[in-house]
């Protein structure tokens, strides 16, 4: 018996998706030209061609242009960084987005650093990096910026909210704690040394599970009507034989009966990721074609 709502990310992340195409076909009729992203994939990552093909698919579905660049695996990093290059100069490419991990020959810093900040609609570049932390105009990452839509969506303000984020990387813990202070919450950010870990989630209104261990948070630490994002994705044996499942970083079972508001997995967090790389690929046009967009209203 499930007490807790729902947050459903998939029904918020197709309304999100429904804006960007209607900003998206209007910036075509304003400038002449559509929107595009590009993804480059190296290698052959079963789940990383999953993620690529839908983000395909989605970018199409919003009326903009989808570049798909396959590279192989065993690909030189100086091959990788003239196909950046060759992107950031292309004015038909508004976005581009590098598919992590990369293969352990290449240097993920170096690749990133090469993307011009102002097609980085991962926000992953040290430029945007520094523009979130001193809270001016850039990209923030998709991750990080959809869990704080799915929360205001929920709560409205965050103001004076005790918020706990479980991971502290680059690209989901550290952002998501940045953006959570920018809103006004209380922000402690637990990691892999952090001393009793479920008396720190027990103090927070606002829990984000960023870890990649699968269903660690149990409910017991949870505070009682405590709205829970699962930001985990983790591919599990299934109960049945040689087949394999999705679950978060939460024990979604046991945490719903006590929470006030969780994401699932699927369906939460992961949809929303992508529509946030929609939203900023045509933030990002607008920007470079110069053309003004109320950003707060997609
Ligand atoms: N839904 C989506 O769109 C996305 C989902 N993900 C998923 O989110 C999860 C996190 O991803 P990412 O941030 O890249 O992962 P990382 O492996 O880069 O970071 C994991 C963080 O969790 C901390 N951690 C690990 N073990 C524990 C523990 N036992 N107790 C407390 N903290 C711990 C680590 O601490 P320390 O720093 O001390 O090592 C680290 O800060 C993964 O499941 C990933 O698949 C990621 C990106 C997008
Ligand atoms: N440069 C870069 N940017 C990223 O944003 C990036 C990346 N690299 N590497 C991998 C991670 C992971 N990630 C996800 C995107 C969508 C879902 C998603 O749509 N998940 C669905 C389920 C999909 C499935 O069934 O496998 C859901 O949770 O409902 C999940 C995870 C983006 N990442
Ligand atoms: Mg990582």
């Amino acid at each position: 018996m499930s007490e807790a709502a729902i947050i459903d990310g998939k029904a918020f992340a197709e309304g999100l998706r429904g804006r960007v195409a209607e900003f998206a076909s209007q910036f075509e009729a304003r400038a002449g030209r559509k929107a595009g992203l590009a993804v480059v994939l190296v290698g052959e990552d079963p789940a990383s061609q999953v993620y690529v093909r839908n983000k395909g698919k989605q970018t199409v579905a919003c009326g903009m242009n989808s570049f798909e660049h396959k590279l192989a695996a065993d690909t030189g990093e100086a091959d990788l960084l003239a196909l950046v290059e060759k992107l950031n100069a292309d004015p038909a490419v508004d976005g581009i987005l590098v598919q992590l991990p990369l293969p352990s020959h290449m240097n993920e810093q170096k690749v990133i650093a090469t993307i011009n900040p102002d097609k980085d609609v991962d926000g992953f570049h040290v430029v945007n990096v520094g523009r979130l932390a001193t809270g001016l105009p850039g990209f923030v990452p998709c991750t990080p910026l959809g869990c704080v839509m799915l929360l205001k969506d929920r709560l409205g303000s965050l103001s004076g909210l005790d918020a706990v984020v479980i991971g502290r990387s680059n690209i989901v813990g550290k952002p998501m704690a940045q953006l959570l202070t920018a809103e006004s919450c209380t922000v402690t950010v637990a990691h892999s040394r952090t001393k009793d870990l479920p008396e720190v989630v027990r103090r927070a209104d606002i829990v984000v599970a960023a870890v990649g261990r699968p269903e660690m948070v149990k409910g017991d630490w949870i505070k009682p009507g405590a709205t829970v994002i699962d930001v985990g994705i983790n591919r599990v044996p299934a109960a049945e034989e040689g087949k394999t499942k999705l679950v978060g970083d939460v024990d979604f079972v046991s945490a719903s009966q006590v929470a006030g508001a969780i994401t699932p997995v699927p369906g939460g967090v992961g949809p929303m990721t992508i529509a946030v790389l929609l939203r900023n690929t045509l933030v990002a046009a607008h920007r470079n074609a110069g053309i003004v967009l109320d950003e707060n209203a997609i």
